[in-house]
């Protein structure tokens, strides 16, 4: 039997054997894009997933449907009673909508396109799924974050236990790129990365990690790769887009692991970009660290650990720049209601 025929015949078996404790409903919205598909598709293969809403402005992945897979999966019309209907009852919004870098590009030049696709889509959240936990993946992470804060305030449903910007890629990477150099396996690589989801606000925490080998030009080079790996992306790519497939996983693990906390799992630990009290005194109210997850959403904030005097710059470095794409989110939304 083939490798494909024997993943997915595990995966049906489990889908098919695992009873769903709950009804977990799982929306997607961007489902037709670059992330959005194999996003939805990873969502489709998730057992404790019962509903899947799928919603995009251009024509969607219809086929996800035929997969036999028990969750009943739905695609949306693009119009306003379209977006109400696919987010009502939701547990989960994954938001993937919106443009991603071309070479030569930052995150942060993705702001004036993405920031009002994530503004109105945040609206359209806080009207029909006011409780959701929110999944935002769109760019610039560390300001569209903020966006929806805004958006969910003024609304006054702003809940900020559900609100959640996926930097787990960043994690996914950093495990991968560190035990390609150790010879390990990448399961076993626990890499704590906290900060934000964009160049040197990417920092990578490696002396937490057992390596206290990789040092110097080594670390260094390390440290880089991960801070900058979206840009290997976009460059590989060469202006098809950036990450989709590594990032259609990190965002399926990501709301995997929410489902698990809110159907009973204790100690589910993931790092995620929350409003976080870490270094509100520095003026920065997102923050990435490692955050249980529990029946509500957030449950615990951990702090950074001990950081060595190099680790210590790299946070220096990034909660500059991290309050300055948060500052910009909020004015956004001040300017642009
Ligand atoms: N957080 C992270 O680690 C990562 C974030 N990204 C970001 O994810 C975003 C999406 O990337 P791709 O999927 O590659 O782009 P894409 O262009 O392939 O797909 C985006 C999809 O969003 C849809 N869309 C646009 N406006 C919409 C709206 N108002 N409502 C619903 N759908 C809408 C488009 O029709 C398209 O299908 C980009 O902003 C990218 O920078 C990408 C990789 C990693
Ligand atoms: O680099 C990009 O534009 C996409 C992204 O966020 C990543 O791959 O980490």
């Amino acid at each position: 039997m083939s490798f494909a025929r024997q993943m997915f015949g595990q995966v049906q078996r489990r889908a098919f054997t695992q009873s769903a404790r709950q009804n977990s409903k799982v929306a997607v919205l961007g489902a037709a894009g670059g992330i959005g598909q194999p996003l939805s598709l990873l969502m489709k293969l998730n057992p404790r997933v019962t509903n899947l809403a799928l919603y995009d402005i251009r024509l969607g992945p219809a086929d996800i449907s035929h997969i036999n897979t028990k969750s009943v999966v739905k695609g949306y019309d693009p119009t306003p009673s379209g977006l109400r209907e696919c987010l009502s009852g939701a547990e989960i919004v994954l938001i993937p909508a919106g443009v991603p870098r071309k070479p030569g590009m930052t995150r942060d030049d993705l702001f004036n396109t993405n920031a009002s696709i994530v503004r109105d889509l945040a609206k359209a959240v806080a009207d029909s799924a006011p409780n959701a936990n929110i999944l935002v993946i769109s760019n610039p992470v560390n300001s569209t974050v903020p966006i929806c804060r805004e958006i969910l305030k003024s609304k006054g449903v702003y809940n900020p236990k559900r609100l959640f910007g996926v930097t787990t890629l960043d994690v996914v990477r950093a495990s991968r790129f560190v035990s390609s150099i150790k010879g390990t396996d990448p399961a076993n690589e626990n890499i704590t990365v906290v900060g934000g989801h964009s160049g040197v606000t990417i920092v990578p925490l490696i002396s937490q990690s057992g390596h206290t080998d990789i040092t110097g030009e080594k670390l260094d080079t390390l440290v880089n790769r991960i801070q900058f790996g979206g840009d290997e992306v976009v460059k590989a790519k060469d202006g098809a887009g950036s990450a989709t497939l590594s990032m259609a996983m990190a965002g399926a693990r990501f709301a995997e692991s929410l489902l698990r906390a809110s159907q009973g799992e204790s100690n589910v630990v993931e790092p995620t970009f929350v409003d976080s009290p870490l270094y509100k005194n520095k003026g920065v109210d997102f923050f990435a660290s490692k955050v249980t997850l529990g029946p509500d959403g957030v449950q615990e904030i951990h702090d950074v650990g001990k950081l060595t005097d190099h680790e210590q710059k790299l946070l220096d470095a990034c909660l500059e720049d991290l309050k300055k794409n948060i500052e910009k989110g909020v004015k956004f939304v001040a300017e642009n209601p």
